[in-house]
């Protein structure tokens, strides 16, 4: 996924390795980032700089609603995405499907501050296949999150056009999803035929990306779509005034919601 390079942080221990049914399973405890949770050898989370990811694509789409009532977040495994989508208020269910119970038993018991998201009583979690899952909705949730790994492994596909049809089919009218959608130094190809996938689909395709030091080449993007033609959602239909921003958000806010969609010259030609 990123010939020639690689990331590496220093470990202090290792807490916990595990081959599950789909994946291998690493979590350790790192000299300068908190836990780590690893899959594949691929760095999932690290508790010191996950919130930016985390927030960005829960609040992306969140604050492009303009009354988010059922959620559904596919992925999501370690409880971050889960801990964010709750703080609307307007929540009333959140749904999330992930394919490995790994994943969340060890984030229970080793990453406390993204597992918090599964304690939350208007919370149901389901331990399955998020293609399969979503065959069974229609018109059902009003923003679905997308939190997956990378391509190359059991999210392969969620990256595809099939699967950008079950989301458009399982969201509401003027529903909202967001996906994680890799990097643009390192995936443009990749990248601009996701874009053109989900623009056979969808009305309204747009990327956008965050910063975080521990994902390959600092930096993870997101696609934000909505069955709404009419909606721009480079500007949050929904904001929180600056003091809730500061209580509830590490990363997320309204003037960084709208310029995480600016593209530099060599990538918005391809995407925008
Ligand atoms: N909740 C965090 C899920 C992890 N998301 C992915 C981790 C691996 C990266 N290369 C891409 C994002």
């Amino acid at each position: 996924m990123w010939p020639g390079q690689a990331m590496s942080l220093r470990v202090n221990q290792i807490l916990h390795v595990e081959k599950s049914k789909y994946q291998d399973v690493l979590i350790f405890e790192s000299t300068d980032y908190g836990n780590v949770l690893v899959l594949d050898s691929v760095i999932q989370a690290t508790e010191r700089d996950e919130f930016s990811y985390q927030e960005m694509i829960t609040h992306l789409a969140m604050n492009s609603h303009p009354n988010p009532k059922k959620v559904l977040v596919i992925g999501g495994g370690d409880g971050g995405v889960l801990r964010e989508v709750v703080k609307h208020d307007c929540v009333e269910q959140a749904i999330l499907c992930d394919i490995d119970e790994a994943v969340i038993r060890c984030s229970k018991k080793y990453l406390p501050s993204m597992s918090v998201g599964f304690e939350h009583p208007n919370v149901k979690v389901h331990i399955g296949d998020g293609f399969k899952f979503l065959e069974e909705y229609k018109n059902e949730f009003d923003v679905i999150i997308t939190d997956s790994s990378d391509p190359d492994g059991p999210a392969e596909s969620l990256f595809q056009k099939p699967y950008f049809e079950l989301l458009h089919g399982a969201l509401k009218e003027g529903g909202v999803i967001t996906t994680q959608a890799e990097n643009q130094w390192l995936h443009l190809d990749m990248i601009e035929n996701l874009v053109k996938s989900c623009r056979e689909v969808f009305p309204v395709v747009e990327y956008a990306y965050t910063t975080i030091p521990t994902y390959p080449s600092g930096q993870i993007g997101f696609l934000v779509c909505t069955k709404d033609s009419t909606r721009n959602v480079k500007v949050p239909l929904r904001k929180w005034t600056r003091e809730e921003e500061e209580k509830l958000c590490r990363y997320y806010n309204a003037d960084i919601h709208a310029a995480s969609f600016v593209l530099p010259n060599f990538a918005r030609n391809k995407l925008a």
